[in-house]
């Protein structure tokens, strides 16, 4: 479905590859058979170039004079530049755009023109070409290595490029494992070639009937520009509820808005069958065979054009070498890598999520230089929240802990919530604001643990609450950011507010943040 573009060649000068006579590592002190002697050498390797690995290599090396290269098969930038959040966030932001414009009297009400929104994303994605990315790689000061790489030993990674040439590399300090995920496709849809994410944000073809199965973020925003695209879209959801793992409004909030779409969702509806004519790979985003029939567990069937498949992914570790060290999967989900070894973004198993991913990719790449320059290393923050943002209508916007997931650890806490147009900076945003926030805090500390905003444009109210969180900010400090008025961030006000007044206005001298 990618268009590889293969080089054997690294792509910045040699003068990057240091020269490897002395400094090869040892592999007898390892154990391990090395199957040649390296090509070339650079103090780190990174193997997968997302926008994790370039991370990860990118700060391994800034400000020091260490080497590194990235080994990447297909495009460099990775699942999230081509493939998922850069495509289906170009697809989405013309037609919130455009549902604001409805509940907005004073401007005509937008209408979509699919052709032109295809014609945006593909802009986005550069037109699957990563020119752009290797000549930034090469700024960087990475070498580029182009093909399939595994593990061939301790610290020795082998390259096979598109034209069957193979080269050995060895690396100095670090191997970075940053080769993301791939779609996990339940057994009972294998081999009737159905969409995966890609081709719900590659779409060219626009199929007339389509099924999703999964109630997850993929599915929830794929169904939002599919239908929007045209498609009757019916949603086939093993549970009761939509985004299962945010707040329940979330999910109830989003659901709403789908079937006010004309999105049907079937709930409690678990795949045991499906059937497919003429299924074949005729490319990306375009409909792959003839009539689909889905069959349940209940009996009822589901006809459709094309149907999509969202029911989660998993890290792409089948073939990266790990037997040749006597490792498996396992040991590097479960974080037990020898110390020249990191795993990092999809491929480690932590939240799928680019900025995740970005920031435990700077975290590890900084680490790494400063073990091999002796440097101090930079000081972390080892509980940093999560935050995510769906973009659905309404959008929804999360960071840190459920009331559910925080109570469920033992935690006692303390919840307020308000309507999402609670305030005149929210009210604003449209004539009918749907939609809720909420903060979970914790009673003894008065720390927030999490926070949920679920509403048109509500993705830029939630980095609030991740400083707070990171920053261990208690509400009592918190109600004395002053949002201006009228924006959408007075919705904090609103739900400070809402919480007991022992927790948000203690009564004690002025002043009592920790560091001041
Ligand atoms: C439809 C969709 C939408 C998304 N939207 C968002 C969003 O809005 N925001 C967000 O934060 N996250 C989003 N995500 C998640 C995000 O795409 C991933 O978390 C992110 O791409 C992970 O980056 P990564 O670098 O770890 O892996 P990837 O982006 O998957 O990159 C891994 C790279 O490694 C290469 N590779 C793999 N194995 C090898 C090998 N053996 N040798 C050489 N190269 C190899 C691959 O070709 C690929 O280029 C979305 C995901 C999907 C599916
Ligand atoms: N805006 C964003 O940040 C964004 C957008 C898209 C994807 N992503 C990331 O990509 C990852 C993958 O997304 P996703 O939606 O595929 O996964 P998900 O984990 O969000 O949802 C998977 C869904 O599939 C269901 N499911 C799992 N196995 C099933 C089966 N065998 N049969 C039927 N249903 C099944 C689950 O119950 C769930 O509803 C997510 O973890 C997400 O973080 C992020």
């Amino acid at each position: 479905m990618s268009a590889p573009q293969q080089s054997a060649a690294p792509a910045v000068p040699d003068t990057a590859v240091r020269d490897t006579a002395d400094s090869a590592p040892d592999d007898s002190a390892s154990g391990a058979a090395s199957p040649s002697a390296p090509d070339a050498t650079y103090d780190v390797i990174v193997l997968g170039g997302g926008p994790v690995g370039e991370n990860a290599a990118q700060y391994a090396i800034e400000g020091t004079d260490l080497t590194a290269a990235i080994v990447e098969e297909a495009l460099l930038g990775g699942e999230c530049s081509y493939y998922a959040c850069m495509p289906s966030k170009a697809l989405l932001r013309p037609i919130d755009v455009a549902r604001t414009t409805e509940t907005l009297p004073g401007v005509a009400t937008a209408a979509l023109e699919p052709e032109a929104l295809l014609a945006r994303r593909d802009d986005w994605v550069s037109h699957y070409d990563d020119a752009g990315q290797a000549r930034w790689a090469e700024g960087a000061g990475l070498a580029l290595e182009r093909g399939h790489g595994r593990l061939v030993g301790e610290r020795r990674v082998e390259v096979l490029a598109a034209d069957g040439t193979r080269r050995v590399l060895a690396a100095r300090h670090a191997v970075v494992l940053a080769t993301g995920s791939e779609a996990a496709i339940p057994g009972p849809l294998q081999g009737i070639e159905p969409w995966t994410s890609r081709d719900a944000t590659g779409v060219v073809e626009v199929p007339e009937r389509l099924v999703t199965i999964g109630g997850g973020v993929v599915a929830c925003e794929a169904a939002t520009w599919m239908r929007a695209l045209g498609s009757a879209v019916t949603m086939l959801v093993r549970g009761d509820a939509l985004l299962s793992s945010a707040e329940p409004f979330a999910g109830e909030a989003v659901a709403e808005s789908l079937e006010g779409a004309g999105v049907r969702i079937v709930r409690e509806a678990r795949v045991a069958q499906a059937h497919r004519p003429q299924a074949q790979p005729t490319g990306l985003g375009r409909v792959h065979g003839g009539t689909v029939t889905v069959r349940c567990e209940d009996g009822t069937e589901h006809e459709a054009d094309e149907v999509l498949v969202a029911t989660g992914r998993r890290p792409r570790l089948g073939d990266v070498g790990l037997e040749s060290i006597g490792l498996g999967a396992d040991e590097v989900l479960a974080g037990r890598l020898p110390a020249w070894l990191h795993a990092v973004g999809d491929a480690s198993g932590e939240a799928p999520l680019t900025h995740w991913g970005k920031h435990r990719a700077r975290v590890v790449g900084a680490r790494i230089a400063a073990a091999a320059t002796g440097a101090q290393p930079p000081f972390e923050v080892p509980d940093a929240p999560v935050p995510q943002v769906v973009f659905t209508d309404p959008q929804v916007a999360s960071v840190g802990e459920t009331e559910a997931q925080a109570r469920e650890r033992g935690a006692e806490v303390v919840t307020a919530q308000v309507p999402f147009g609670a305030a005149a900076g929210t009210a604003l945003l449209r004539d009918a604001v749907p939609g809720r926030a909420q903060i979970v805090v914790d009673r003894a500390t008065g720390l927030l643990l999490g926070a949920a905003f679920v509403g048109p444009e509500a993705a830029e109210l939630v980095h609030a609450a991740t400083v707070a969180i990171t920053g261990r900010v208690p509400v009592a400090v918190l109600r004395h950011a002053v949002a201006s008025y009228p924006t959408a961030s007075e919705l904090w006000l609103r739900l400070l507010e809402e919480l007991p007044r022992e927790l948000r206005a203690p009564v004690g001298p002025p002043v009592s943040a920790p560091g001041r």
